[in-house]
C-alpha cells in the first residue's frame, strides 16, 4: 500500500497511522483471496503491525538493519535505489531482499525524482539478488527494459490509469514471461 501522491491524499491529506492500519486490515483480506502479497511503504511499525509480508523502504527512511530489527526476519525487505552506489550498496546489504532501480523515465509518479535511465538496467543485469525496474514503464517500453537486462518490473500508472487494468495487468505478466 502506498498512499504517497494518490488523488485521495491530495484530497483528504496524509493517511494517519490509524487509519493506514485499518485499510491495510481490509487489503490483507483482498491480497489473501487472490493469493498475493501485502506490501506495506516506508514505515516498518506499520509493517509489523499489519503483519505485512513485505516492507519497502526509500533512501530517506529507516536503514534496512535498523527496520529488520522492527519487523524481523520473516518479512520480505526492499529498497529503491537510484544510481549504482545506492544500487551496489543493497546488492551487499544482508538485510535486504530484493531492490528496486529507477526511475527508468521520468514520470508524473515521482515528481522531481531524476531519471536514471536505462543505464542504471544495465549496471544491475545479471546480479542475482532479486530486482526491479521501475519507473515510467508500460507495455509499450517492456521490450527495451527487457533488452536492457531486467526481468522484473514495478508499475503504477500502466495498470492505474488503464482503461481496463486487468487486461493491462496481464499484457504487462506477459511481456516479462
Ligand atoms: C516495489 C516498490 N517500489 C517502490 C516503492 C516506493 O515508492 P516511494 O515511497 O514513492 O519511493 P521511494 O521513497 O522508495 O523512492 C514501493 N512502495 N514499492
Ligand atoms: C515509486 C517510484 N520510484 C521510482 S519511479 C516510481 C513511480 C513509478 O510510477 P509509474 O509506473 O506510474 O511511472
Amino acid at each position: 500500500m502506498r498512499d504517497k501522491g494518490s488523488p485521495g491524499e491530495r484530497e483528504f491529506g496524509a493517511l494517519e497511522a490509524g487509519e493506514e492500519l485499518a485499510m491495510l486490515a481490509e487489503m490483507r483480506g483482498v491480497v489473501d483471496a487472490h493469493g498475493a502479497l501485502l506490501s506495506v511503504n516506508d514505515r516498518a511499525d506499520i509493517a509489523l503491525l499489519a503483519g505485512a509480508d513485505v516492507l519497502h523502504l526509500g533512501q530517506g527512511d529507516l536503514r534496512p538493519e535498523q527496520a529488520r530489527r522492527i519487523v524481523g526476519d520473516d518479512v520480505i525487505v526492499g529498497v529503491s535505489t537510484h544510481d549504482p552506489d545506492q544500487a551496489h550498496a543493497a546488492i551487499a546489504d544482508d538485510a535486504v531482499d530484493y531492490f528496486c532501480v529507477g526511475p527508468c523515465w521520468p514520470t508524473p509518479t515521482k515528481p522531481g525524482r531524476a531519471a536514471p535511465g536505462l543505464g542504471l538496467v544495465r549496471e544491475v543485469a545479471g546480479v542475482s539478488k532479486p530486482w526491479f525496474a521501475i519507473g515510467g514503464i508500460d507495455s509499450a517500453r517492456l521490450p527495451e527494459v527487457r533488452d536492457a537486462g531486467a526481468r522484473r518490473a514495478v508499475v503504477v500508472r500502466a495498470i492505474t490509469a488503464a482503461d481496463d487494468p486487468a487486461a493491462a495487468a496481464a499484457q504487462l505478466r506477459a511481456g516479462l514471461a
